[in-house]
């Protein structure tokens, strides 16, 4: 059964298409990565998915059913824990995750119950009774998780959960992300940093342009370009262009630079790490150091996309 299916989901502002004919599927109990650099589309498709936002045009169904014909049911499958955060500064944490779970129909009892446990799972129990206007960027980030899985979705979107915080929030949010996943939630994550995504994902799927230009598993991503190595140099001096220096070399499919480092892609068959430097020295760029890697996820990222995930 699949959890979510988007089929030919678009979104246009006035002429500009954000989201481009977007299908989709996400399977019970995954964690599926959502990747796409800044504006590649992944919020206005989640704010579709969360009814936040009207589609131009396609479908969406959750557990196989539409969410605009069935919206109560979908609202009730489904937990967002938003890229920016939702939680009430005048209210507890105890009076956030609560009212957000009544939000979802939750009363008395059972409300109760959900917002303890929700609070439990977070670990924030001992600060129930405190406002989150005194809570490092982490523990709100654990609030905002909190409210969204008291009312026990089927279906967790997590938009950037771990963005600016310190590592050992991170870390804590990403095993309960592993948790939420093995009590039996299917878990939508998207993300800026490749390494989580690489760490907690089952599957992914790399957007570009309103479209995914990749889908599978990472080893079946990696396998796009095992055909290629990605050669690392960081040079003294650099301008910033020295990596045009580089387009039509033999075997060089593309070259980016950032400041002083240059990732530059060739197949694996040419022999041109020689050809690559010599083209590099000159003109007051000196060669600090030279690294041959095996390409990983962001590689794949970087040639699919020409664009770093984090520009
Ligand atoms: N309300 C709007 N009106 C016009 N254009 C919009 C609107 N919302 C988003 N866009 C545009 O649609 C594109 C996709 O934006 P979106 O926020 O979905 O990207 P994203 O992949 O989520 O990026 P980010 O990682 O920065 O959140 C961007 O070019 C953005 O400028």
């Amino acid at each position: 059964m699949n959890v979510l299916e988007l089929r030919g989901l678009t979104k246009k502002f006035g002429d500009f298409i954000a989201v481009d004919h977007l299908s989709l599927r996400v399977g019970e109990g995954e964690i599926f990565g959502l990747l796409g650099a800044n504006g590649a589309g992944k919020s206005t498709t989640i704010h579709m998915v969360c009814s936040l936002l009207q589609p131009s045009s396609g479908e969406i169904q959750i557990l196989g059913r539409d969410i605009k014909s069935q919206s109560r049911f979908a609202k009730q499958s489904l937990g967002i824990v938003p890229q920016d955060l939702a939680i009430y500064e005048d209210m507890t944490a105890y009076e956030n995750v609560s009212f957000f779970a009544g939000l979802y129909g939750l009363r008395g009892a059972k409300l109760r119950e959900r917002t303890e446990e929700a609070l439990d799972f977070v670990g924030l129990s001992d600060k129930a009774k405190n406002y989150p206007k005194n809570f490092s960027g982490g523990m709100k980030r654990r609030l905002n998780i909190a409210c969204a899985i008291a009312h026990k979705p089927k279906l967790i979107i997590m938009d950037e959960p771990t963005v600016g915080i310190d590592p050992q929030s991170r870390n804590y949010i990403l095993s309960s992300v592993r948790k939420l996943n093995e009590s039996g939630c299917t878990i939508i994550y998207t993300s800026h940093y490749m390494e989580e995504v690489e760490e907690i994902c089952s599957r992914i799927a790399i957007m570009d342009h309103g479209k995914v230009i990749a889908e599978g598993t990472k080893e079946q991503l990696k396998a796009i370009i095992t055909e290629m190595k990605e050669i690392v140099i960081e040079l003294k001096n650099a301008r910033g262009n020295e990596a045009e220096r580089l387009h039509g070399l033999p075997g060089v499919t593309k070259a980016l630079q950032e400041e002083n480092v240059i990732h530059a892609y060739s197949d694996l068959s040419v022999d041109n790490l020689n050809l690559i430097l010599k083209a590099l020295m000159g003109e007051g760029a000196e060669i600090r150091t030279v690294e041959e890697r095996e390409p990983n996820l962001e590689a794949v990222f970087l040639t699919l996309t020409g664009r770093n995930l984090r520009d």
